[in-house]
């Protein structure tokens, strides 16, 4: 909520601008995001969603404005383990010798001394960590035995041992058979439940529909809208309404395309249709 107090955001964001080498692809955006929100981040392919997410975490350029972190300057954040991040597509090589015990505790590495063994803590939030994407009974195991939306879930799993402030997502669920989405939904809900700070970019809103608390859309690298679930289908409706009344497309609305369905926080594809 915008009333809480300056410093208790996790995330803030004024006029900032995230890119390559001197290229703006996310531009002047503002943004705050405060405690156990669940922040849904869409819109077309392209329009930038990556490069936010990626530019919060030090991973490419961030070029202009401010970026806070939990009260610190981007440039000079401390203990970056406090961002966990679950990168896009990304599954582990079948080349990776490990079990899934072992990518698990890499999570708790920037909590160690390169001296110091493993703690019963560190093992502690392993273990816990396994329990809540459920595969405990895989700790053991291979993890290029596992499918593609397990491998997800270690990764889920890595990302919170280093018990992150804001596990930021960037397409979850993703190239993953509807079984594992399920799956990968309950993870969440589950993570929802204990107050994990979210930040998903995310294609697939429907199968995350009852737990993002707010949406953001970002289309041609600029923030469009940001609100709570409602006012987004509601924005869609009218804007569906105009279209079918021949109306035509501001800058400032969402970018729909006709003859899509128009469920409200169904699939959000169409959305890709226009980048203005
Ligand atoms: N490593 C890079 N170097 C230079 N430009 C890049 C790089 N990665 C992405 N871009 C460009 O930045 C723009 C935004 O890409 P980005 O991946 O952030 O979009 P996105 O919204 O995440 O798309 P998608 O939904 O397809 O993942 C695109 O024009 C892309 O070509």
């Amino acid at each position: 909520m915008t009333s809480a107090a300056p410093d208790s955001a996790i995330l803030q964001l004024q006029g900032a601008s995230f890119g390559y080498a001197d290229r703006a692809v996310v531009k002047d955006l503002d943004l705050r995001v405060e405690p156990s929100e669940v922040i849904a981040v869409l819109g077309p392919n392209g329009s930038g969603k990556s490069t936010l997410v990626r530019g919060l975490l030090g991973l490419n350029g961030h070029l202009e404005g401010t970026v806070r972190v939990l009260g610190e300057d981007l440039a000079h954040l401390k203990d970056r383990y406090r961002l966990g991040y679950v990168p896009q597509r990304h599954t582990l090589s079948a080349s990776v010798r490990a079990t899934v015990e072992e990518i698990v505790a890499i999570g708790r590495l920037p909590h160690q001394s390169w001296f110091a063994r493993r703690s019963a803590l560190d093992d502690q939030l392993v273990r816990e960590s396994l329990e809540l994407v459920g595969l405990s009974d895989r700790a053991r195991e291979d993890v290029s035995t596992l499918s593609g939306g397990q491998q997800r879930r270690v990764l889920i799993a890595r990302a919170l041992a280093a018990q992150p402030r804001v596990l930021i997502m960037d397409e979850p669920t993703a190239g993953v058979d509807e079984a594992s989405q399920i799956v990968l939904a309950d993870v969440l809900h589950r993570l929802v439940e204990r107050g994990t700070t979210m930040l998903i970019v995310t294609h697939e809103l429907a199968a995350l529909r009852d737990l993002v608390t707010r949406i953001v859309v970002i289309s041609g690298g600029r923030l469009r809208f940001d609100g709570d679930p409602t006012s987004y289908a509601e924005r869609r409706a009218a804007d569906e309404i105009a279209h079918a009344h021949g109306g035509h497309h501001h800058d400032d609305e969402l970018p729909t395309r006709r003859g899509t369905p128009t469920g409200a926080l169904g699939p959000v594809d169409h959305l890709g249709a226009s980048d203005a």
